[in-house]
């Protein structure tokens, strides 16, 4: 059986240390039974001697059930010349009722002296101490060697001393910490390995991302015998952040055969991750490794195409090991291949002929300005309309659009819009706060009487590119518009000089594909 290896999620208290994430006590409790359910063995839950809402997350958390997880509490070592007994950080954790603490301490010289302003001595029995007294009220204690890595490039003996006097009081794990982020994989392996030999307790790593090489660090760490891992999920953390457990555990499990989650679990990754982004409102990177919308995204048409044969040619993993998702984009760097995926994935059937037909159209329209690649609706009207096989549900005659500012009024607009439903004609008029919303105003109450599905899409978002900014007011302009739904989202772009236009086909384009959505859900319905 594969060994395990403990993971330690830090998400709540350092992921808080990161510039832009502020979580309420719901937030944490939510984010916290999530990782309980997907298997985190330890989830440190704050510092609760910090902040009331860190105090006031322990109290709720005693209320609930955990299934996994044991909950942690972070706090420092007693104050130098202090007693343990009156240390307020210390009776705060003993007050949230957890089963284990979290403590860091210092081990590298020049934190004693200029950060506590203290001896090498007083520290050692700071350590002492504050681990003993913990340990002594039946706690599991989690020591975290601050700078341990630091301390022992400039000190070893020292740094070496005061992970002993942490075992020798008791502590259950002696986890060591790249605090400054800076440290490469062959010192850490090294550092390690040392350690091993004159440390009997089980050994964790906590790394930062400095260098960016917190997972890599964790890996070297755990192949030279560390059997916890400390990181956060998507690697929030203070400055450039912690080990990103998204990264780490896969790794871990897929690269070199450990066991970290339950059986099974590791296909919830993509989806604990972007739920974690989600309540932290962080937008999650499309490239992050592993989990991000991008990590098994195919552009280029060579990948495509022996991604199609094989899809071990351009992936290292499957990606639904990691319940992530294989994508394959159309731009101008496609082949025949991705039109034929997406072809597929859309249920058309395209010859060989009309295939290079659109691959030639996408690379004409991507050169004049067009995006597919962030514009998929757009895409598959395109697609259907070369497969022959879509009827256009109505025929726009014209649009004219009507804007006028008066001194001392606001300004206003109007559009009027003529269309063909088989062979009625439909003429209508209708205002709005600007030219945009004028028209889409003017579209939806000619369409509305014939297709009902217009009124439950709405547009969610509009974004305007200029393409070519030195043409100044006459530049080139693509405007990408997110309409949405009960059930769906979509993107439709459209690229013109007249930025109304551009508008318009956007606008269009996103009605229509509204149409197409409602009509196969009827069909897949019966009606
Ligand atoms: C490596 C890490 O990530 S450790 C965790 C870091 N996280 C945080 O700091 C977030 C939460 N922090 C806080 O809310 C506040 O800093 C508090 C409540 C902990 C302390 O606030 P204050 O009492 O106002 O102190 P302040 O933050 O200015 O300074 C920290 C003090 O802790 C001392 N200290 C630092 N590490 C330790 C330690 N391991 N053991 C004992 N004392 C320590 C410092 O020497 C300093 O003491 P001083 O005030 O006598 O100079
Ligand atoms: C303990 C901790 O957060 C650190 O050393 O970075």
């Amino acid at each position: 059986m594969a060994e395990k290896i403990y993971l330690y999620d830090t998400t709540l208290r350092d992921g808080s240390q990161a510039e832009g994430i502020s979580l309420s006590v719901e937030d944490k409790i939510k984010i916290a039974k999530r990782l309980d359910l997907f298997g985190m063995d330890y989830i440190e839950g704050g510092w609760p001697a910090a902040n009331p809402k860190d105090m006031e997350f322990f109290e709720r958390a005693q209320r609930l059930t955990w299934h996994h997880a044991r909950l942690a509490a972070f706090g420092r070592t007693r104050k130098p010349g202090g007693r343990v007994e009156e240390d307020e950080n210390l009776l705060a954790i003993l007050q949230t009722g957890v089963k284990v603490a979290t403590i860091f301490g210092k081990t590298w010289d020049l934190h004693v002296y200029q950060a506590l302003n203290t001896t090498l001595e007083e520290n050692l029995a700071m350590i002492r101490e504050t681990v003993g007294f913990l340990v002594e009220r039946g706690l599991e204690v989690v020591y975290d060697a601050e700078h341990f890595f630091d301390g022992y490039k400039n000190n070893p003996d020292y740094a070496l001393a005061c992970l002993k006097e942490a075992a020798s009081a008791g502590a259950s794990w002696i986890v060591l910490c790249d605090t400054n982020g800076g440290c490469l994989p062959g010192e850490i392996e090294e550092a390690v390995k040392r350690v091993r030999q004159v440390i009997d307790k089980p050994l964790g790593i906590h790394t930062h991302n400095d260098g960016e090489l917190a997972v890599a660090n964790t890996l070297a760490a755990v192949m030279a015998g560390c059997r916890q891992v400390q990181g956060t999920i998507n690697g929030f953390g203070e400055r450039c952040g912690n080990a990103n457990l998204c990264s780490v555990i896969p790794n871990l499990e897929l690269k070199l055969g450990y066991r970290c989650l339950p059986p099974g679990h590791l296909r919830e990754l993509t989806e604990v991750s972007r739920y974690v982004s989600e309540i932290a409102n962080v937008i999650q990177p499309n490239n992050q490794p592993f989990v991000g919308y991008s990590a098994f995204a195919h552009k280029g048409g060579i990948h495509v195409s022996a991604v199609m044969k094989n899809a071990s040619t351009y992936e290292h993993i499957p990606p639904e090991k990691v319940g992530n998702k294989r994508r394959v984009l159309v731009s101008e760097l496609a082949g025949a291949s991705n039109l034929r995926y997406k072809a597929a994935e859309m249920g058309l059937k395209l010859d060989g002929r009309q295939t290079s037909d659109v691959v030639e159209c996408i690379k004409e329209l991507e050169r004049q300005g067009y995006q597919f690649e962030g514009a998929e609706a757009s895409l598959e009207l395109l697609l259907r309309k070369a497969s022959g096989e879509y009827r256009q549900p109505f025929q726009v005659d014209y649009f004219r659009i009507l804007v006028e500012k008066r001194e001392d009024q606001e300004a206003t607009a109007e559009a009027i819009v003529k269309l063909r439903v088989g062979d009625q004609v439909v003429h209508t008029a209708a205002e709005g706060n600007g030219p945009v919303n004028a028209l889409d105003n003017a579209l939806r109450k000619a369409l509305e009487e014939f297709f009902p599905a217009i009124r439950r899409m709405r547009l969610t978002d509009y974004k305007v590119r200029v393409l070519d900014e030195e043409a100044a007011t006459s530049a080139k302009v693509r405007v990408l518009i997110e309409s949405r739904d009960a059930n769906n989202s979509w993107s439709t772009v459209g690229v013109s000089t007249n930025i109304i236009e551009a508008s318009w086909e956007a606008l269009l384009d996103s009605m229509e594909y509204a149409l197409l959505k409602e009509g196969a859900q009827r069909e897949a319905a019966g009606a």
